[in-house]
């Protein structure tokens, strides 16, 4: 085993998957961190946790967990994955848990890179862009867990962690890996733990790949994936066939939508033109004991239609306030968790195989609810959004980031299937 990849939530372990399959390296995703050890054939194993929201005595030791398991897998080099969007509470899980793990490793330094060009996002002089906008002025800074609020990944880094921050910016970058690899040693020598990296095209991430290949640990989006692949070069190989192995079957299908990004509420709108849909009540959600029941009934009544149904608590922003306010924010997700999880079991236990999930937190209740142990990667929908198909069972489940996907995202994800 090459690389092991610490995930702060399941689309986004998905996301960074799909993309080291496409660069050629063999993966395997695990939904938790495994009791034992597990005999497995791949070059990267990704370790999905539900870390980015949950209170960060948790993160940390549920991410120091994953990284001993992967140590005694054999790992070489260790990947923090959290999202291209830097989401973070305000306690800020990803500076706790990178000082953690480095501490676990005995390094003292390491990198911070959630740039993704791919799917817009971009770091230009240590600030954060999303398709354009600077990031606390984009869609995140309504995010119903972890609004962003500040664009600068220095600050925030040096908010959340023990130590400092430095800026590789891209003129450096552009002087190719051996700068950066000087700049890294030149920050480090400053006494500082951290270098936020720019990177705003793929070129500057295939020159940071190349500088990070002597990094125990490396931490970022799933952007930087091709360029880390590539410094594992000699034990790469085709992998179209792995991705056959990943391939939904044509099955019982249902739209599951949790997430409140901007994305997610074109991709829900476009998507209820078409197909059944039904909005979840809140209030329901929160005092109904026999709530989960009727919609699980509308669910199966409306399977046989030619597009899945769609079950959906996403809302715009106002909409998503007025709900806050009235039931408080924590409460309210939490009550949408819950329901998403009972339903999806109840789905799984009355036949229903393949699951498009939109939203990391909502994306990782499901799976816990589904039981999955661990996925084959199949082939990506849009950037950063594979199929993936159960080890142990028939269920294939396409797990979308709020904010990825284009507007028929839903729609594109069942033209995948095969009889
Ligand atoms: N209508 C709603 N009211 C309150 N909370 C909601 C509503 N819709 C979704 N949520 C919550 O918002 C959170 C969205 O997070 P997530 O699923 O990670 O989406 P994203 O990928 O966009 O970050 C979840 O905890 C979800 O339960
Ligand atoms: O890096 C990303 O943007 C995604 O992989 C990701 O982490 C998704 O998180 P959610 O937006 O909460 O789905």
């Amino acid at each position: 085993m090459l690389l092991g990849v610490i995930a702060d939530d399941f689309t986004g372990a998905t996301d960074i998957a799909g993309f080291l399959v496409e660069n050629g390296m063999r993966t395997i995703q695990l939904n938790g961190v495994p009791e034992t050890n597990l005999d497995i054939d791949a070059d990267a194993v990704v370790i999905s946790l539900k870390s980015r929201s949950c209170p960060v005595e948790e993160a940390i030791d549920t991410s120091v967990a994953a990284l001993n398991w992967l140590q005694q897998q054999g790992c070489q080099q260790f990947y923090f994955k959290y999202c291209s969007t830097f989401d973070s509470t305000s306690k800020g899980n990803i500076g706790p848990v990178t000082d953690a793990l480095l501490e676990a490793l005995n390094e003292d330094f390491t990198i911070v890179c959630p740039a993704l060009p791919v799917n817009g996002r971009t770091v230009f002089n240590g600030h954060l862009f999303v398709m354009g906008e600077l990031l606390s002025d984009s869609g995140m800074r309504n995010h119903p867990v972890t609004p962003m609020t500040d664009s600068s990944l220095v600050r925030l880094m040096d908010a959340q962690s023990k130590g400092t921050t430095g800026l590789v910016n891209y003129q450096s970058i552009e002087l190719g890996a051996q700068a950066v690899t000087e700049r890294f040693a030149a920050i480090a020598q400053e006494g500082k733990q951290y270098a936020v990296v720019d990177a705003f095209n793929q070129s500057h991430l295939e020159t940071v790949g190349k500088a990070v290949k002597s990094l125990k640990l490396v931490t970022g989006g799933s952007g930087l994936a091709s360029g880390i692949a590539k410094n594992w070069t000699e034990h790469l190989t085709d992998q179209s066939s792995a991705k056959e192995a990943g391939k939904p079957q044509q099955a019982k299908t249902v739209v599951l939508s949790g997430s409140c990004s901007v994305m997610t509420n074109q991709q829900v709108a476009t998507y209820a033109q078409k197909a059944p849909h039904l909005a979840l009540d809140i209030k329901a959600c929160l005092e109904q004991q026999d709530y989960c029941e009727s919609v699980f009934q509308w669910v199966i009544e409306n399977l046989d239609a030619d597009l899945a149904p769609m079950v959906y608590a996403t809302a715009e922003p106002e909409v998503l306030k007025a709900i806050q306010a009235q039931y408080g924010a924590q409460a309210s997700s939490h009550a949408v968790e819950q329901f998403f999880s009972q339903l999806a079991h109840q789905l799984k236990e009355n036949g229903v195989q393949n699951f498009i999930v939109a939203g990391g937190e909502t994306s990782g209740v499901v799976t816990q609810s589904l039981d999955v142990k661990g996925f084959h990667i199949g082939p990506q929908i849009a950037p950063g959004v594979p199929w993936v198909k159960a080890v142990d069972n028939k269920l294939s489940l396409a797990l979308k980031s709020g904010n990825f996907g284009d507007v028929n995202f839903f729609e594109t994800a069942q033209g995948f299937y095969h009889d």
